[in-house]
């Protein structure tokens, strides 16, 4: 038989499919309630259409970006996913080692399966000339005290941003997870960040508060208990975006989770024009959501994102072929990102306008 050609990212989720346990791949997989959310994702970047101009591009192409004083190496990241250790026995230490000899930002998940400390010392093997490119994703915790303790385990271990997901007063409700009777870490794994966080406590996924009645409070709170930048991950509203920046936020991450929290809401690059209206260029505006080509990304950049995250696809890589596989679908990504700007005539992703993308032509979707 000929060995499957890994060309997109789409055959990283074959790969994955066959290589997990079917209930595993329904938690990476899966949305909340119908998908629609999930699907919508993906939609919206097809209903736009690219209007490349001819004559003025360049051989080689500027892809590099810094943001928050992190240098990339392209406006890529790695949104926060929980539990790697279901996709790979390697889990997060094989997903920092690739992010990081990419040379793009890893957000770690408060929910990871390995413990941040040991994540941070994964990437320091590969990057020793600079401190490992890892930011730090939490769930304020309604005990103030739960949510300082994360804070500076992470500061710690050398995270270099906090990205606050603000989406889940509860969990979404993903009805495959149901029928599947998925809802707990199989024995021998478990959320490490938070195994003893402040005592004994046994790392269990039950350890997360998801609570409604967190407030702007709890983000004043934590504000003025560090220095590093706070992003917020989550905001869909434009009012909120507008009363984020007043708390005081350094950055968006525009993301409806991958639509596994409220179904229904819109595609994320749907929304984008409005929040950016609302944020007026005072903090930058990250996205995540549905990315999975560099036509994506280029489409993303050009409507005024500072950079894009990709959730699922890390997972696909991870599954498929740990290390090299996490490392096989960014530089997949670099390429189509580098192809798409070169088709485009844009010397590099800073020369990206608004006017080069445009509403689905009919007949073109
Ligand atoms: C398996 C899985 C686990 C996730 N875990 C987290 C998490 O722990 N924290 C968080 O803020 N977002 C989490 N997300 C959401 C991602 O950060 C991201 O918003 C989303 O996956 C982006 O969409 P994409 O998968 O279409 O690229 C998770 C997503 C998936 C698919
Ligand atoms: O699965 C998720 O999307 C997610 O965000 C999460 C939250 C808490 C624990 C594990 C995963």
């Amino acid at each position: 038989m000929r060995a499957r050609m890994m060309l997109t990212t789409a055959d990283f989720e074959d790969a994955a499919r066959e290589a997990l346990d079917p209930v595993y791949y329904d938690y990476v997989a899966g949305g909340a309630r119908d998908e629609v959310t999930l699907r919508a994702n993906r939609e919206a970047f097809g209903r736009l259409n690219l209007l490349p101009r001819i004559l003025r591009g360049r051989d080689k192409r500027d892809l590099d970006r810094t943001l928050f004083d992190c240098p990339m190496s392209m406006p890529l990241l790695l949104s926060p996913t929980a539990f790697h250790r279901l996709a790979h026995p390697e889990g997060e230490l094989a997903t920092a080692r690739a992010a990081a000899a990419a040379g793009v930002v890893m957000i770690v998940s408060m929910a990871s399966t390995v413990a941040v400390e040991d994540i941070a010392a994964a990437a320091r093997t590969v990057t020793t000339e600079r401190p490992p490119a890892l930011w730090f994703q939490l769930y304020l915790q309604p005990d103030p005290d739960v949510t300082e303790a994360l804070v500076e385990r992470a500061t710690a271990a050398g995270c270099a941003a906090l990205v606050v997901t603000v989406d889940s007063p509860v969990l979404g409700l993903h009805e495959r997870n149901k029928r599947n009777g998925f809802d707990d870490l199989p024995t021998g794994m478990a959320c490490e960040n938070l195994r003893n966080l402040r005592g004994g406590e046994p790392g269990s996924v039950r350890q997360i508060a998801m609570s409604a009645e967190l407030s702007w409070e709890h983000l004043d709170r934590l504000r003025h208990s560090t220095r590093l930048p706070v992003l917020l991950k989550g905001v869909l509203h434009p009012e909120d975006a507008r009363l984020a920046v007043e708390h005081g936020v350094d950055g968006l991450l525009l993301s409806n989770h991958g639509g596994r929290q409220l179904d229904t809401v819109p595609a994320t690059v749907d929304l984008l024009p409005e929040i950016l209206d609302a944020v007026a260029g005072r903090v930058p505006v990250l996205l995540d959501g549905g990315v999975r080509r560099g036509t994506d990304i280029v489409k993303a950049l050009a409507l005024g994102a500072a950079a894009v995250g990709i959730g699922r696809p890390v997972v696909w890589g991870l599954a498929a072929d740990g290390e090299d596989g996490v490392r096989a679908v960014l530089e997949l990504l670099r390429g189509e990102l580098d192809h798409t700007l070169a088709l485009c005539g844009a010397t590099g992703v800073d020369d990206l306008v608004r006017d080069l993308v445009r509403p689905g032509f009919p007949g073109l979707r």
